[in-house]
């Protein structure tokens, strides 16, 4: 009873306790409050509930940005001689990689060149559902039949990570797991920072920790470059104006590595991809979803700037990028820290890797109207404030310099390519296409 007009003595809102003097008030008071007390118990208790009793093996893979609330399953003697025996290097003066995002477009390619040529591969992929889960278990499927294991987790899952490295020495890391797209970014804003900083940070984190450390080639983006309007893109050129969150992102990676590189001695080489495409591609991306649409008989939009102004884009071929990341392996130096100390310099390097030769969206569609025999249904619109830069075009002289990079395919002979293998892979022919 005290303890209640105790409670009943304190004004919910400030000023307005003097005013109320009336008994049948009080009264009035006194059920509200135990009503209230109820009300917040009951919040209380089920908040409780829902921390304790929430089951770990119901995720919830369709908010990408409660990412880190799925748990996977690894660990164990079976599991171990997976990672062991798909990471073991089968060539002299091979490598051993752990690749990350391995389900991924480029990651399933990197993977399968690296254990082409006898390379140790580990994968490491949190399969999430940013696009079709289906496809990225097709890739999977692809690697295993040639040897390599795709282990399932998160890159902010730092006891999985550290036990990876418990398990193998990796001498690479191909750090290509990322929230991708830019357009996506004002959707799920928190799925950019979960992977894009936290996920880079974690792996940094234990990279730096581990004896010894490994040499790490990471993806990067072209759309580091945003307003920049000085052509071709240089590695020397301005990249403080990002146009999308996923822009900003990549960026601060670069800045997140450069930290890295400087305290603890991490070799870091950061490749500025640009709008990669090809067979096994990303259902998100426009080449792919105009294919899929142009089929279908449904209309496309299609984005101009302002004044019929041409939105134009580097389009790279997946195999050119494919060289590319491998000469990126090739040539990074040894990390020169281990166990978190640094020892000396290190290596710390950025790429375009682009095709240098931008084509403008328009031209990429009569392209696909020619390979798929049929005319699409084009919606022309203005480039919508979404992230989307007018365009992009390479300066690859660095990379030509440093790492003998040289595209050799154009977009005529890829989207040749990437529609024998999709409509090779949609009519049913999944397993066929290779
Ligand atoms: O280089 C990169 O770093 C990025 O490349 C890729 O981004 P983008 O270059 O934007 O590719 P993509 O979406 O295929 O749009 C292609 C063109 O079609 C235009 N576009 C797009 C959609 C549409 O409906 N209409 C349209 O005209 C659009 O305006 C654009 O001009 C990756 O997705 C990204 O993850 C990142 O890696």
């Amino acid at each position: 009873m005290k303890q209640m007009s105790h409670l009943d003595n304190i004004p919910s809102t400030p000023g307005k306790f003097k005013m109320e003097k009336s008994p049948y008030i009080h009264r009035l008071r006194w059920h509200s409050s135990l009503a209230k007390l109820t009300f917040w118990s009951l919040v209380f208790l089920g908040l409780i509930f829902l921390f304790f009793f929430r089951s770990p093996s119901n995720p919830l893979p369709s908010d990408p940005s409660r990412r880190s609330l799925r748990t996977y399953s690894w660990g164990g003697a079976a599991w171990e001689k997976r990672v062991r025996s798909s990471a073991r290097v089968r060539s002299r003066n091979g490598i051993s990689v752990l690749v990350t995002g391995a389900a991924g477009f480029v990651g399933t390619h990197v993977s399968s060149a690296l254990k082409r040529r006898g390379d140790g591969v580990l994968g490491l992929d949190s399969f999430n559902d940013y696009y079709d889960p289906s496809l990225k278990r097709a890739r999977q499927a692809l690697l295993e039949r040639t040897g390599v294991f795709i282990v399932e987790g998160d890159i902010n899952d730092s006891a999985l990570l550290k036990k990876l490295f418990e398990v193998v020495a990796f001498t690479h890391v191909m750090h290509l797991a990322a929230q991708a797209g830019v357009r996506y970014a004002m959707e799920n804003p928190g799925s950019y920072v979960h992977s894009n900083i936290a996920g880079l940070v974690n792996l940094l984190e234990v990279c730096k920790s581990v004896n010894p450390q490994p040499a790490i080639v990471w993806a990067s983006s072209s759309s580091v470059y945003g307003l920049n309007s000085k052509v071709p893109f240089s590695e020397k050129d301005r990249t403080d104006q990002p146009a999308s969150l996923y822009a900003a992102t990549k960026k601060a990676g670069e800045e997140i590595a450069h930290t890295y590189n400087h305290i603890y001695g991490l070799s870091l080489t950061g490749l500025r991809f640009f709008t990669v495409y090809g067979p096994w591609g990303r259902p998100d991306m426009a080449y792919f979803f105009f294919t899929r649409d142009i089929l279908k008989g449904k209309s496309i939009s299609i984005f101009e700037a302002a004044n019929h102004g041409t939105v134009a884009r580097d389009f790279t071929y997946i195999d050119d990028i494919v060289k590319g990341c491998l000469a990126a392996l090739d040539t990074a130096e040894k990390s020169t820290g281990s166990g978190g100390k640094k020892k000396g310099p290190a290596q710390l390097r950025v790429f375009n890797l682009g095709n240098t030769s931008p084509v403008p969206v328009s031209d990429l569609v009569s392209i696909l109207e020619r390979l798929l025999k049929v005319k699409a249904k084009r919606n022309i619109m203005k480039l919508p404030r979404n992230g989307d830069v007018q365009f992009t075009h390479a300066n690859i002289s660095l990379a030509q310099r440093e790492l003998g990079y040289k595209p050799t395919t154009d977009l005529q002979t890829g989207l040749k390519k990437f529609v024998r293998w999709y409509l090779s892979y949609y009519s049913g022919g999944k397993k066929a296409a290779g």
